[in-house]
């Protein structure tokens, strides 16, 4: 635990400096005005003078006040958290406090100047910024003084720090879903001391220039294909997942190897999804094992999860996030050094082309939008293993070209990639090895490049193979 640090938070001054500009333009023209007025109308030297010193002192008050947030810092000691706004200070006991949680309240007009009573939310708020927004909630409400006699209590408040995740860190707080403490406390030595003895990924830095789209196929077809002795860093073995007497998925055996692309095909309902949830953590088999890079995913979920990156078919973020503000939480939730994690970031944002946007909410994000921020989040740690559910869904062809190009860059790293689709083509010219899923078993498995000698294309293998009233056989 991390005590006595300072905590900025007035980094972000895109509300707060119009206002402030206009706010001063506004005083001036007020203070000349009612100047030249008093001087036209009354003929009283004496009387305009001291007009004209109650107008500047009027003005200095708020002129002090309105800036004076830029020179305050929150704070974490011993104690708890000491929030600070300019002149005003809020005293969070550390034991008082329940949950902090990164949010995204868009302010209004003059918000950043003040804190704000929030009577309707029974909020108070605290914000220069959107940005690094959090909800802090206490366990019992708690009064505060607000200026001129006047209290509030509650048990939110909303403030923001340039540098949330640190100062989580310092006050020991977790956001909610990540590890829980004694997990975390245990483990996170071995498992970094795992990453470090494998051979890592290069960084995003290294990866296909996205801007030379005329080589990109080229490069994607010229990819070295993986050698049949490359270690086995996915493995599946006999998985078995029922749903009551339905057996969506059963004894799947399959491998996919390090430096290869596996595409797992089927028709609706064949059982891909069931079979990405299990290898993911998110659905226990009732049979079977899953492998990630040696380690077994059910037996120790943990090190399992910190092997892959995982893009789902529907990704799920915080809507008042903003992209930059989603991959830093993610990087916090995975234990990720503060600034490493920074440098990583902006190289995956500006990989796919997401720097411009990184400061918008993720919900006005478009699809595709969403599903690179999406895959941002898989990479921010540099995983082994990529599993991704119908990736090129809903993508336009300029963007499934890039993420091609990213998932090249990335094989060649020497990642096993795993990615369902409903795209034969796709599927033909891109991956290294097909596997075909139906009625959950694994009928026929085949590296593309033997396809056209075995089967003529990957088409007309897929048809013969998965007609809806064919029997299957374990
Ligand atoms: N939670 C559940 N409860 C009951 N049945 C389920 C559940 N999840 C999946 N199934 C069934 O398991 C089978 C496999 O579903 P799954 O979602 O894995 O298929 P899929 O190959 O991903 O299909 P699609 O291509 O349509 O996404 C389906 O028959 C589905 O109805």
């Amino acid at each position: 635990m991390t005590l006595d640090r300072e905590f900025s938070y007035t980094a972000d001054k895109r509300n707060y400096l119009p206002m402030l500009v206009l706010f001063i333009a506004l005083a001036v023209i007020e203070a000349t005005m009612l100047t030249l007025l008093f001087r036209i109308f009354v003929d009283a030297p004496w009387e305009g003078m001291a007009v004209t010193a109650f107008l500047i002192l009027f003005a200095a008050f708020p002129a002090i006040l309105l800036p004076s947030p830029l020179f305050s810092r929150h704070r974490v000691d011993r104690d708890g958290l000491l929030l600070r706004y300019g002149f005003r200070s809020f005293r969070i006991p550390r034991e008082a406090i329940a949950s902090l949680q990164p949010t995204r309240y868009m302010l209004h007009g003059f918000e950043p100047f003040a804190c704000n009573w929030d009577e309707e939310e029974g909020q108070l708020k605290v914000c220069f910024s959107e940005s690094g927004q959090l909800l802090l909630k206490l366990k019992t409400p708690l009064t505060f003084g607000l200026g001129l006699g006047r209290k509030a209590t509650t048990d939110t408040l909303l403030f923001n720090a340039d540098n949330w995740p640190e100062l989580l860190a310092a006050l020991d707080v977790k956001p909610e879903g990540s590890r829980p403490d004694t997990d975390e406390r245990e483990e996170p030595t071995s498992v970094q001391d795992r990453r470090e003895e494998r051979p890592q990924p290069a960084s995003t830095a290294d990866l296909a220039d996205p801007r030379e789209p005329a080589r990109a196929l080229e490069r994607i077809e010229g990819s070295p294909r993986p050698d049949g002795e490359a270690e086995a860093v996915l493995a599946l073995r006999d998985l078995t997942r029922r749903f009551g007497d339905f057996t969506a998925v059963d004894n799947l055996t399959l491998t996919v190897r390090a430096g290869e692309i596996y595409g797992l095909l089927g028709c609706n309902g064949a059982g891909k999804t069931t079979t990405i949830k299990m290898m993911t953590g998110l659905l226990e088999p009732q049979a079977g094992t899953v492998h990630l890079a040696g380690i077994d995913l059910w037996a120790e979920p943990l090190e399992g999860k910190a092997t892959f990156g995982y893009v789902p078919d529907q990704a799920a973020f915080y809507g008042r996030l903003s992209g930059r503000e989603h991959l830093q939480f993610l990087a916090q939730m995975r234990g990720l050094p503060w600034d490493s994690s920074e440098q990583r970031i902006d190289g995956l944002l500006t990989r796919l082309d997401l720097a411009e946007q990184q400061h918008r909410s993720c919900q006005k994000y478009s699809f595709g939008m969403k599903r690179k921020l999406s895959l941002a989040g898989a990479l921010l740690h540099e995983p082994r293993v990529l599993i991704l559910d119908e990736p090129f869904n809903g993508l336009d062809p300029r963007a499934a070209q890039q993420l091609k190009r990213m998932l090249c860059a990335w094989r060649r790293e020497g990642a096993a990639i795993l990615l369902s689709t409903h795209d034969l083509a796709t599927a033909e010219s891109f991956c290294d090895r097909v596997g075909i899923l139906h009625k959950g078993h694994l009928i026929a498995e085949e590296a593309v490049t033997s396809l056209a000698e075995s089967y003529g294309n990957l088409e007309r293998l897929f048809f013969s193979l998965t007609e809806s009233d064919r029997e299957v056989t374990s």
